[in-house]
C-alpha cells in the first residue's frame, strides 16, 4: 500500500506519469508560506524587546515609566505589514500574467528582502515603517502566488493537502519567530530585535534558490503560446518522455480548458455580486472576515506583550506554546478535510472557538485588576492561567478548523466564469481584516487618553465573532467534501439551504452522458471536452 493511501488519498488509476514530482514541487512553494507566518509573527515579541521599545521611544513612557512606544506607533507597525499585503495581493496577477508565475515568485522574494534590510538597519519609525510596507508588499505577492503555482501543478487528488500545506507552512513560520525571538530577547543589544529581522532573509533565500529550479507551470506556458517549452516542463514533472502520448494527452487538456475559459465572456466584478453567485460571494467574503474576527492573530501580534501586561512570568514562553499549539493542530485538521467534511469541522470549531473565547473573556476580566495609572495587576494568579489554558484550547479549534479551510472552501465554491475575481476578493478580504485588527486593537486594549481600555474585555468581542461563525456555517457553508467543481454548481443550483447540502448527491449525468469519466468530473482545474457547465454557467450567470 502506498504512504499516500495510508493517509486517506486516493490516487486516480488512470493517472499519467509521476506524481511525486509535482507533490513534492507543492509541498516545497509552501514553504513560503514560512515568510508570511514569520514576518507577522515576529512583530509581537520584538515590540516587548526592552531594547527596541528604548531605541524607538519618541519619549513616551508607559504606566511601569518604561520609555516605550505609544499605542499609535503600535498599531501602525504592525499594521502596515497587513496593508502592504493587501497590496501585494491585489498587485498579483500584474506580475504572475505578464512576466510567469516563476519569476513573478522570485521577484517577490527580492521585494521582501528590500524590506527586511531597511528593517534591520532602521533606527526610527519612519524607515522602520517603510520597511514593513516592502516586505508586506513582498508577502502580499507571494499569498497569492503560491496557491496559484500549486493548483497549476498539483494533482487533483492531493490538491487540499498541498493547499493546507501552505497554511500549515504560515504556522511553522508563527512558531520559527517566536522561538527566534525567545533565544534573542534577554541580549542587550540591538542584536536583540535585529536578529530575528534580518534571520528572514534565510526563508527567502531558499524560496529562491528553490525556484531556480522549479519549472514555469506547463498550464502558463501553453497560456502564453510556448507549447514547446510547457511539453518540456510537463515531461519533467511527470517523468515521461516529451513523446509519451499521455503527455500529449494532458497538454490537450490543458489547451481545451483554455479555450473553454477563453469561449465564456469574462465574468465583471459587478458579476460576482448579482444572482446567482451573490450568495457564494457573501459566502467566501464572510467566511475570510471571520477567520480573522475570531481573535487569532491579536493573540500572534499582540500576545507577548498582553500576557506580559497580565502578569502571567513570560509573555515569551507562552508565545512560544500558543504558536507550537498552532502548527500541531493544523495537521490532524489536514487529514481530517476530506474525511469529515467542511460543514461539520468548522462548526465545530465555530462551537469550540465560542466557548473558549467566553471563558477567556469572563476569567480573564475578573481574575485582573487595574490601578488608577492604568497598570494592570493580577488578582487571582490562577484565574489568569486558566485563561491562558483557554486561549490554549481556541488556537487549536482554530488551527485544525477554520485556518486551513478558510482557504480550502474559498477554493472550490466558485465557478470558472468568476473564480480569479471571486477569489482575489475574498483573499483581499482576508487582508483587509487583518489589517484592521492589527490596526484597531492597541487602541481598544490600551489605557490612556483616547483608548477604550478593554484590557481582556476584548474577548467579548471575538466570542461574538465567533457565535457569527456558528451562524455563517449553519446557514451559508454547504458541504464540497469529494466534489467536483462542476458538481458544487449543480449543487448550488438545486439545493436551497446549505444544511441540506450534506445529503445531496450529484446526478450521475455526466457519466452517463459519456463527456467525462468519473475520475476526469473531478479534476478542479475545470471541465474538460465537453464542458458543459462552464457553459450553462456562462448562459447562466447572463456574462
Ligand atoms: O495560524 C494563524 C494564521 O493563519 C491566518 O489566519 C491565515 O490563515 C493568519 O492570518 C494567522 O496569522
Amino acid at each position: 500500500m502506498r504512504f499516500s493511501e495510508k493517509l486517506g488519498f486516493k490516487r486516480p488509476d488512470d493517472e499519467a506519469g509521476a506524481s511525486w514530482v509535482a507533490i513534492l514541487m507543492g509541498f516545497f512553494v509552501a514553504f513560503g508560506g514560512v515568510l508570511y507566518g514569520y514576518d507577522t509573527g515576529t512583530i509581537s515579541g520584538i515590540m516587548a524587546m526592552p531594547y527596541f521599545k528604548n531605541l524607538f521611544s519618541t519619549g513616551y513612557r508607559n504606566p511601569n515609566g518604561e520609555l516605550d512606544i505609544t499605542a499609535t506607533q503600535e498599531s501602525a507597525i504592525v499594521s502596515i505589514l497587513s496593508a502592504g499585503t493587501f497590496f501585494g495581493a491585489l498587485a498579483s496577477p500584474l506580475l504572475a500574467d505578464f512576466l510567469g508565475r516563476r519569476p513573478a515568485l522570485m521577484i517577490s522574494t527580492w521585494v521582501f528582502n528590500l524590506g527586511v534590510v531597511l528593517q534591520t538597519i532602521a533606527t526610527a519609525i519612519p524607515m522602520f515603517l517603510a520597511g514593513r510596507f516592502f516586505a508586506g508588499f513582498g508577502v502580499g505577492l507571494i499569498s497569492a502566488l503560491i496557491p496559484l503555482y500549486q493548483s497549476e501543478t498539483a494533482p487533483k487528488w492531493i490538491r487540499g493537502a498541498i493547499v493546507g500545506a501552505y497554511q500549515l507552512a504560515i504556522t511553522i513560520g508563527l512558531l520559527l519567530a517566536a522561538v527566534v525571538n525567545n533565544a534573542t530577547a534577554k541580549r542587550p543589544d540591538s542584536g536583540s530585535y535585529r536578529i530575528p529581522i534580518a534571520v528572514q532573509f534565510a526563508w527567502s533565500l531558499v524560496l529562491f534558490v528553490g525556484m531556480i529550479f522549479l519549472p514555469e507551470t506547463p498550464r502558463f506556458l501553453v497560456r502564453s503560446g510556448r507549447l514547446e517549452k510547457a511539453r518540456a516542463a510537463l515531461s519533467r514533472i511527470r517523468r515521461l518522455s516529451p513523446e509519451h502520448e499521455a503527455l500529449a494527452a494532458e497538454l490537450g487538456q490543458i489547451q481545451a480548458n483554455l479555450e473553454a475559459e477563453s469561449s465564456v465572456r469574462k465574468a465583471t466584478y459587478a458579476d460576482c455580486f448579482r444572482r446567482p453567485m451573490l450568495k457564494r460571494q457573501f459566502t467566501g467574503m464572510a467566511l475570510q472576515a471571520l477567520q480573522q474576527l475570531t481573535g487569532i492573530n491579536f493573540i500572534f501580534y499582540y500576545g507577548t506583550r498582553y500576557f506580559q501586561n497580565s502578569g502571567v512570568s513570560s509573555g515569551f514562553t507562552i508565545g512560544m506554546i500558543t504558536a507550537g499549539i498552532n502548527v500541531a493542530s493544523t495537521i490532524p485538521g489536514l487529514l481530517a478535510i476530506d474525511r469529515w467534511g467542511r460543514r461539520p469541522l468548522l462548526l465545530l470549531g465555530a462551537v469550540g472557538m465560542c466557548v473558549s473565547q467566553l471563558i477567556v473573556a469572563v476569567v480573564g476580566t475578573v481574575s485582573t485588576g487595574q490601578r488608577p495609572n492604568g497598570e494592570i495587576f493580577v488578582k487571582c494568579l490562577a484565574g489568569q492561567q486558566a485563561a491562558v489554558a483557554f486561549v490554549c484550547i481556541f488556537i487549536a479549534f482554530f488551527a485544525s478548523t477554520w485556518g486551513p479551510l478558510a482557504w480550502v472552501v474559498t477554493g472550490e465554491i466558485y465557478p470558472l466564469a468568476t473564480r480569479a475575481k471571486a477569489l482575489s476578493m475574498t483573499t483581499a478580504t482576508n487582508w483587509l481584516f487583518n489589517w484592521a485588527i492589527a490596526y484597531s486593537t492597541p487602541y481598544l486594549v490600551n489605557y490612556g487618553p483616547g483608548y477604550a481600555n478593554l484590557q481582556s474585555k476584548i474577548f467579548f468581542v471575538w466570542f461574538g465573532a465567533c457565535f457569527l461563525c456558528i451562524a455563517l456555517v449553519w446557514f451559508f457553508i454547504y458541504e464540497t467534501k469529494g466534489l467536483s467543481l462542476e458538481e458544487v454548481d449543480e449543487l448550488y443550483a438545486e439545493v436551497k439551504v446549505a444544511r441540506k447540502s450534506t445529503t445531496w448527491k450529484p446526478t450521475p449525468r455526466l457519466e452517463a452522458a459519456g463527456s467525462t469519466t468519473s475520475e476526469e468530473s473531478k479534476d478542479e482545474s475545470g471541465p474538460k471536452e465537453a464542458s458543459p457547465h462552464v457553459m450553462d454557467q456562462g448562459v447562466e450567470l447572463q456574462v
